[in-house]
């Protein structure tokens, strides 16, 4: 997996938006027409595209590797009495006021965000690996009308 990974979700545009951006999207480059510059990106999800897609594309694969990752090399460290194995990766969303950045990360109920998305299958996967008699301690700093949205989207 490279180290640094930059999509782009276009947000649908308002009526207005959509007659006066000159912004066009190709693939995964934008550009206006007749202008030289060119911005590529590793993705671009266009208009149509649900926060489900933008979570499976990369940041699904995070979680799957912070937990199985630990995994299987839980055994290794065990040998070496080590206690801590910091796992990390970081997702984190940029953009202008009104770009999309609340509704990608935390979602609504019939859209849940990345964020939630990530919790879930967090514990989906530690339920699963934990049949291999492996415990897992885990901490969250989450504001609390998304933890209360977490547990009632996915109850
Ligand atoms: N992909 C999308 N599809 C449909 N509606 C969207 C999408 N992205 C954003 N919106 C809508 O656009 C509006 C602005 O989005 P949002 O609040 O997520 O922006 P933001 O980047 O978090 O803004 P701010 O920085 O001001 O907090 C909201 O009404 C949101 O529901």
């Amino acid at each position: 997996m490279e180290q640094i990974h930059v999509s782009v979700r276009s947000r649908p545009l308002s009526p207005e938006d959509g007659e006066t951006s000159p912004w066009r999207i190709s693939g995964n480059s934008i550009f206006i027409p007749n202008q030289p510059s060119k911005f590529e990106f590793d993705r671009i999800f266009g208009e149509e595209c649900k926060t489900i897609e933008v979570y499976k594309a990369r940041t699904k694969q995070l979680v799957d590797a912070a937990v199985r990752g630990f995994n299987g090399i839980a055994s290794h460290f065990i040998a070496l009495s080590l206690d801590i194995l910091v796992v990390t990766g970081t997702v984190f969303a940029y953009g202008q006021t009104n770009s999309g950045k609340t509704h990608t990360m935390r979602g609504v109920a019939v859209e849940p965000g990345v964020i939630p998305l990530a919790v879930h299958d967090l514990f989906n996967i530690i339920q699963e690996v934990s049949l291999q008699s492996l415990r897992f301690a885990l901490a969250a700093s989450l504001p609390s009308d998304l933890r209360s949205n977490v547990i009632r989207w996915f109850a």
